[in-house]
């Protein structure tokens, strides 16, 4: 009889066989679409008529995404393989493959088959005999984890083949990279129903760090496009995230689930043209994040259609016109009546204004031939001018038109009703005290908003502007009439569609079903765009999903400018209410999602922590106590060995800690999490921030969303004394650490963290 190391050998074996003839498949599969690029690229340079050109443009496009989509998926191709109480057995992998007989050989993870392999327990198999988890080196099978939930069923030969180690536990052992992997092969039942959840309404999902929010929720984008194909091609989902820094530690994890066309920004990126990195001090952004802020904004915008202080005068070409304040007045009414934008609205009371004007002018003219006359004592003029009412409609238009093409008239409009921009409203109201004084309501601190004019935009401006925007409207004609163009054009395009997924073999892949799909995702890109870049540049797109990351750091405001983006309401929010650092964010999800969607939200709770060693967690589970004291701790599955430690001393002891610390994590990442108040220095110390390299400085904000192998946090008084929130963040802080986590402090040690382990 064979021994464990044989069986365990020819297990590998058969394995590896499977494996390489998927790979062949891959291999096969980019071959077809490197040729299909190149023969569409290689025809580019014939003449052509429009219609071959867009084929062949539509053609490379497809390809090359596909291409990128291929490539993507290398590493670990197939990770999974289920086999089922009839005797069959499914391999799940990152795509979809099938052989030439049109047979599926390996199922997308996505997919409903590949759904027992995530679901299975062993209190419900759901008809599985056995789940095994395949660990690939590059193209080879290097290790085998079982988990038999029939044992009875199971093939003699099976029963003894069976390898085992936990594979999510191996998977954790893995040290960081500094970026966030996928856990496509080891994800658990409870993240699984998360993941699976209708794109349907809203979906909270909260849980405590490392409870494996983010991961479920950039796995979830990933089904939804899978699931969802029709809808979200074409109106795209957008990830958002708390900073660059994380959009950057996240950037690969959709692409190595085979998604490319995913938006991800920042907060600070919502509003087209502007890049807002900084963050506004906390008195100020909770100001700022303060829902009343939206009626601020609608008054602000009213208050820039004045009137004049006594009649209006303008004086142009030698004439002066005079209309009176109360017909300016009437003219103001009638243009806010009509409800549209200010921008809008601004041509309806310039139409009206210049009529006025032009009266104005007949009047002052009449005036001055009567003075004339009178100078000159001509009977023959007596009584026979009425200048203002002969005027009729035609004249009035003509008139109208000198007059506006006359600078001190433009001048005068203006200053009654000016066409503005966002920016140019916010930036006047931020650094007008007497304005933010008249329009914010009593009971918001106007003067934690006030600052010079030219500041750069903070985070908590961006809302600000989206709110302009919408009060203030944009002209649209433009943007109207190429939409109107690119319709014309678009039936034509879905002709060129069909024929390009027949001859391209992209129907056959099942990567589309219908033509008018490809169309869609190719119309009015002429401009060389992806549905993505397009969302992106467009402050009016609505997308058809938005998932929110660190969502308890949205402010009412915030939330306000996500929804705007959203309008059906199809939205994954991850977050965790205990770690809320801004002073503008939220205290329960009820609070900031109400006002949106009421009724129309659900809430997954993730209870698992995958990141914290159980030593980390206890320590942690006392500053929770302190700032939630109604929030459980996620329990965790790690147990990291070291016990965490708190080290006395200041900055100066940095470098030598450091040291110590990479030694023991030997390739792995170290974090240095300081005080606002510290962090100067330590950047100094640990300058770049480049989350790969081997050691990186940050602030809790920075942090946030994380991980390190080892982190020390220096200056845990400074970090709790930050604000109302600093305990919120020391809890944040102190939950970064896979392995190992020491706590630098130079005065007592705050009490909440006497579980540490002194030195
Ligand atoms: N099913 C899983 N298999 C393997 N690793 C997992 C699994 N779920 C989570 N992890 C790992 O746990 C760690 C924490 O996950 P993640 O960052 O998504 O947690 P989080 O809930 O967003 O945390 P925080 O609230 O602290 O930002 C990551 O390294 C992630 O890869």
């Amino acid at each position: 009889m064979a021994n464990r190391q044989d069986v365990r050998a020819e297990a590998l074996d058969s394995e590896q066989r499977t494996v390489s003839a998927l790979y062949a498949r891959l291999d096969v599969a980019r071959a077809r679409a490197e040729a299909a690029l190149r023969a569409a690229h290689g025809s580019g340079g014939e003449p052509g008529t429009r219609q071959a050109r867009v084929e062949r443009e539509v053609t490379a496009a497809e390809q090359a995404r596909r291409l990128a989509q291929l490539h993507a998926v290398e590493r670990g191709l197939c990770f999974g393989r289920i086999d089922d109480a009839g005797g069959r057995t499914t391999y799940v992998g990152r795509i979809g493959l099938r052989d030439d007989g049109n047979e599926s050989v390996l199922v997308d993870w996505r997919a409903p088959a590949a759904r027992p392999f995530y679901v299975a327990t062993a209190g419900d198999p759901g008809g599985l005999v056995r789940r095994r988890h395949l660990h690939l080196r590059q193209r080879r099978v290097v290790g085998l984890d079982d988990e038999v939930f029939d044992l009875e069923r199971m093939s003699e030969s099976d029963r003894r083949a069976l390898v085992g180690e936990a594979a999510l536990l191996a998977a954790l052992r893995r040290g960081r990279t500094g970026r966030m992997g996928d856990v496509v092969a080891t994800i658990q039942t409870e993240q699984d129903r998360v993941i699976r959840s209708g794109l349907q309404g809203a979906l909270v999902v909260q849980g405590g760090p490392g409870t494996g929010k983010t991961v479920a929720a950039l796995h979830r984008a990933a089904y939804l496009l899978y699931t969802h194909r029709d809808t979200l091609e074409r109106r795209g989902v957008l990830v958002i995230g708390p900073n660059a820094m994380f959009l950057r530690y996240i950037g690969h994890v959709l692409p190595a689930l085979g998604e490319t066309q995913v938006v991800m920004a920042t907060l600070g990126e919502l509003f087209p043209g502007v890049r807002a990195t900084a963050v506004d001090e906390p008195r100020t952004a909770r100001v700022k994040g303060d829902a009343r802020m939206a009626g601020v904004v609608a008054a602000a915008v009213r208050d820039r259609q004045r009137l004049p202080d006594g009649d209006l005068l303008v004086t142009a070409e030698g004439v002066t016109m005079r209309v009176p304040q109360a017909v300016c007045a009437r003219l103001r009414e009638r243009a806010r009546a009509v409800r549209l934008p200010h921008n809008m609205a601004r041509k309806l009371f310039v139409t009206e204004l210049l009529k006025e004007l032009a009266r104005a002018e007949a009047r002052a003219v009449e005036e001055s031939l009567h003075l004339a006359e009178l100078a000159l004592e001509d009977p023959e003029l007596a009584g026979s001018l009425d200048l203002e009412h002969d005027l009729d409609e035609v004249d009035l238009r003509l008139a109208s038109r000198r007059l506006w093409s006359l600078e001190p008239v433009r001048r005068a409009i203006d200053a009654l009703w000016p066409e503005l921009t966002p920016q140019r409203l916010v930036g006047e109201l931020l650094s007008s005290p007497a304005t933010l004084r008249a329009v914010v309501p009593a009971g918001l601190d106007w003067a934690a908003l006030v600052r010079p004019a030219g500041e750069p935009w903070t985070v908590g401006d961006v809302p600000l502007l989206d709110e302009a925007a919408e009060l203030l409207g944009e002209d649209d004609s433009v943007r109207r009439a190429a939409a109107r163009e690119a319709e014309a054009g678009e039936e034509e395009l879905e002709r060129y569609a069909r024929e390009v997924l027949v001859t391209t073999g992209l129907l056959e892949e099942g990567i589309f079903q219908r033509a008018e799909m490809l169309a869609e995702r190719h119309a009015g890109t002429g401009d060389g765009l992806s549905t993505a870049e397009r969302a992106a540049a467009d402050r009016t797109w609505a997308y058809g999903h938005v998932i929110v990351d660190e969502a308890q750091e949205l402010s009412a405001m915030a939330w306000r400018t996500v929804m705007r983006r959203v309008p059906a309401r199809s939205l994954t929010v991850v977050g965790d209410i205990a770690q809320t650092g801004s002073a503008a964010g939220a205290r329960s999800w009820a609070q900031v999602l109400d006002p949106h969607l009421a009724g129309r939200w659900r809430e997954e709770r993730l209870l698992v922590n995958y990141r914290t060693p159980v030593e980390i967690m206890r320590v942690a589970a006392d500053v929770l106590r302190s700032v939630a004291p109604d929030q459980e701790p996620p329990e965790s599955v790690r147990e990291g060995g070291t016990p965490p430690r708190a080290v006395r001393g200041g900055v100066a002891r940095l470098r030598e800690l450091v040291a110590a610390e990479l030694d023991a994590v030997g390739d792995g990442r170290v974090g240095v999490i300081a005080s606002e108040a510290w962090h100067p220095r330590v950047a100094a110390l640990f300058p770049g921030d480049d989350l790969e390299a081997p050691v990186v400085a940050l602030t809790v904000t920075q942090a946030k969303g994380l991980e390190f192998d080892a982190v020390v946090v220096a200056d845990p008084a400074g970090i709790l004394a930050r604000s109302p929130m600093g305990g919120q963040d020391l809890y944040v802080a102190i939950t970064r650490a896979t392995r190992r986590l020491t706590v630098l402090h130079d005065g007592d040690l705050p009490p909440v963290l006497s579980g540490l382990v002194r030195e």
